[in-house]
């Protein structure tokens, strides 16, 4: 039984293309679709913190929705305004987002042989309630949508969050999650897993909140050599793939379509379409035509994977991208197994009328009459 009751949905498109089944037009959304490049998210944040926005229900349900109403029918989906960065929060560290610098921890986790790591993983963290106003959110988003797109759900990695855990924001180098991984290897394991049973619970409460989809966002997995993601990555993917699905019929709620996002690890892929996940999100490293060849006759559906950088340019280079990616999804043939993206979030100063071509071009490109 569903916790909540919401108007019925109007446009099923994507939850159907997910699923695998053959559809009328590729499904399209964009991550971060909601943010900074939009007008209208710095008039409603009105230079109120960012993590003070995603712990307001009223003001994250309003960012959610402001693609949705400025891009009317040409997007299929909503994702819940809210950050990666909430989990590590919800274990006891304390994150600020420094206004264009991004995410700061000021205390980041320094050896397993520290007190803090050692109270970390004895604390009992409360899910459901340190995350409420997630849920809250969530469910108030649910009835501001009125059925028009479904709604994702989110949570970061376990192997992006501890990134940032022990880095202590944004890095190029990796120094220190790469001394944990090669100098601490069972003690980053023993924590991978404490974020991964995290992670399951938090994705479940989503759904019961009113999540028709939830995508893991693994956007660090590409600094790790294959032979470390199959350490460190993916056995934590797999288990949240393998235990959401379990925890959901616990609760007695429906299953969702699950998402993976392993940006960067494209040597990944054939290991990702076995891991449980119904959709893997791929970025721009990817040739289409051979990513569909790898996944074969599994499945999966594909999301993706436009460079995001071609945002920034002629309305003549979108049209080019468009149409390979149609091309190489082979959309004409199979009208199935792809939902269209960028290959990574929307950036910084890009136009939204540009973004807004680059939906028409979809839209236009992948017409059937
Ligand atoms: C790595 C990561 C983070 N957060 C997220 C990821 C994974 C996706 C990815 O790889 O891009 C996920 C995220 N963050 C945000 C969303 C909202 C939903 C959406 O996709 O529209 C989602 C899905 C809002 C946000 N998260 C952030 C903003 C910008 C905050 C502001 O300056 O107003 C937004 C709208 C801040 C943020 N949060 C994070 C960083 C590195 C930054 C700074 C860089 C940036 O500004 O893009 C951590």
């Amino acid at each position: 039984m569903a916790e909540h009751s919401f108007p019925p949905l109007k446009n099923d498109l994507l939850l159907r293309a997910a699923r695998g089944e053959t559809v009328e037009r590729p499904p399209i959304w964009v991550m971060r679709q909601a943010g900074r490049y939009l007008p209208e998210y710095h008039e409603a944040k009105a230079g109120r913190d960012f993590f003070e926005c995603c712990r307001s229900p009223e003001i994250a349900s309003t960012l959610t929705l402001q693609p949705i109403e400025r891009f009317g029918g040409l997007i299929d989906a909503a994702i819940i305004f809210s950050d990666i960065l909430v989990i590590p929060q919800a274990m006891g560290m304390t994150v600020e987002m420094v206004d264009k610098k991004g995410p700061h921890f000021p205390d980041p986790l320094q050896t397993p042989q520290d007190k803090q790591y050692i109270e970390l993983m004895e604390r009992h963290v409360d899910v459901a309630k340190e995350l409420d106003y997630v849920y809250k959110a969530i469910t108030l988003t649910r009835k501001k949508l009125d059925g028009r797109v479904p709604l994702f759900g989110f949570t970061g990695a376990p192997w992006t969050l501890l990134c940032y855990m022990v880095e202590g924001g944004g890095t190029k180098l990796f120094k220190q999650v790469k001394t944990w991984i090669y100098k601490y290897p069972e003690e980053t394991k023993a924590l991978l897993q404490k974020i991964s049973e995290l992670c399951v619970e938090y994705l479940a409460l989503q759904v019961k909140a009113g999540a028709q989809i939830v995508q893991v966002f693994d956007s660090w997995a590409g600094e790790l050599s294959p032979s470390s993601f199959k350490k460190f990555s993916q056995p934590y993917l797999a288990y949240i793939a393998k235990h959401l699905p379990l925890r959901l019929k616990e609760l007695g709620l429906e299953q969702v379509p699950m998402v993976v996002f392993p940006k960067g690890a494209w040597y990944a892929l054939d290991a990702c379409a076995d891991m449980g996940y119904q959709v893997i999100g791929m970025d721009w490293l990817h040739h289409p035509a051979e990513a569909v060849k790898i996944i074969g006759d599994r499945p999966v559906v594909l999301q993706g994977n436009a460079d995001p950088g071609v945002l920034y340019g002629s309305h003549e280079s979108i049209t080019e991208v468009v149409t390979e990616m149609v091309k190489g999804f082979g959309w004409a043939e199979r009208k199935k197994g792809w939902i269209v993206n960028l290959g990574h979030g929307i950036t910084p100063f890009v136009n939204p009328d540009d973004l807004k071509f680059f939906f028409q071009e979809i839209h236009r490109l992948t017409k059937t009459d």
